[in-house]
């Protein structure tokens, strides 16, 4: 649905250009929830924004369904970005307008005269973000995650099929992360609604998103199905986005394992493999002792996965490993 082709962005500041994105290539399919995660300065609100052309590339290629945003009008890109909506960290809503005017605002813009008609549709939005009770509110009277259900009430006023999200939940608490993320994932379900969200969290990139890339100094250093990422996480930006997430110190783990014997590997475990008890039967069978250094087990949006890291000792150590990757298990040798 969304293909960014060799896009670049330089910003000219004092005359000199400074660079924020460098020759992405990134494909967004309908439908899914695809994340983008960096630290502060990578580039992440210049490639939203760039999406929608509210930044105008320096170079290369914006296509949504094919269409290349560069090359429209004025007139032309303003049609389309009515079906591109849009939420922001800091909500963005009118202060000076009720909840419902604020949602009813972008209906007035496209041309939508019919009071009635707009009554409908602001009532229908309003439900389904769960705000029916504070219609008539102002902005100031809500709670953080309130303030972001009418910013996602108004982002879907005129049918949008194409959701970004800029930061969208970084000013709120744990929970009401947790809620809004719920909600947008319920919209992506419900709506068939493709959404696209930066975050520099990556608990919010494990609990909805799809797919993810990884930007650091404006380039797109890894992407993939957020379970590859977690799991296997290969570039060192990536690496530490993990683990910091995990509480894991990678140099820590290697001191902690010097004076184990034998082999160390890691088991990753997907999906219905995770609960399942392969492993004593098979430490038995081939008459293996293992000791279990670290272990997790979590949800990455729908799927269970685990990582366990063991301590190897016994004379069949290979075949037991052999058995468990037909199974399906990944394996991964920390030391041989
Ligand atoms: N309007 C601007 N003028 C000049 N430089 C800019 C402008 N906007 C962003 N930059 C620069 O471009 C780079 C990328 O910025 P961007 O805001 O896209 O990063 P980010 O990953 O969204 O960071 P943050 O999470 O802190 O918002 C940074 O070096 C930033 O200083």
């Amino acid at each position: 649905m969304i293909s960014l082709e060799n896009l670049s962005k330089f910003y000219r500041v004092d005359g000199r250009e400074i660079p924020a994105l460098k020759r992405i290539d990134l494909n967004i399919a309908a439908g899914e929830i695809f994340g983008v995660i960096g630290h502060s300065g990578a580039g992440k609100s210049t490639l939203i924004r760039l999406i929608n052309l509210l930044e105008r590339p320096t170079g290369g290629r914006v296509l949504i369904d094919d269409v290349d945003l560069t090359e429209l009008t004025s007139d032309q890109l303003r049609k389309s970005r009515q079906k591109i909506g849009m939420i922001f960290q800091h909500f963005n809503l009118l202060m000076s307008k009720t909840v419902a005017q604020n949602v009813a605002f972008p209906l007035q813009v496209a041309g939508e005269l019919d009071k009635a008609a707009i009554a409908t549709r602001v009532a229908e939005l309003l439900d389904l973000v769960g705000l029916t009770d504070h219609a008539n509110k102002y902005p100031a009277q809500l709670s953080g995650g309130q303030k972001q259900r009418v910013g996602i009430a108004r982002a879907l006023a005129n049918n949008p099929k194409l959701l970004l999200c800029d930061e969208a939940t970084s000013a709120l608490d744990p929970q009401t992360t947790a809620s809004v993320l719920q909600l947008l994932l319920e919209i992506n379900q419900k709506l068939k609604l493709t959404i696209v969200l930066i975050t520099h969290e990556m608990n919010v990139i494990r609990s909805i998103c799809d797919r993810v890339a990884v930007i650091d100094g404006g380039e797109i250093v890894e992407t993939g199905p957020v379970t590859q990422v977690f799991l296997h996480p290969q570039h060192p930006t990536t690496r530490r986005f993990v683990y910091e997430s995990e509480h894991i110190d990678e140099s820590d783990e290697a001191d902690d394992f010097a004076h184990v014997p034998g082999k160390i590997v890691r088991l990753t475990y997907k999906g219905e493999a995770t609960y399942q008890s392969h492993l004593s039967a098979l430490a038995r069978e081939y008459e293996i002792d293992f000791s279990i250094l670290a272990g997790r087990i979590e949800r990455i949006k729908d799927t269970p996965c685990g990582q366990l890291t063991l301590g190897l000792t016994g004379l069949n150590t290979k075949a037991m490993l052999a058995r468990l990757a037909d199974e399906g298990i990944v394996i991964e040798e920390l030391r041989a």
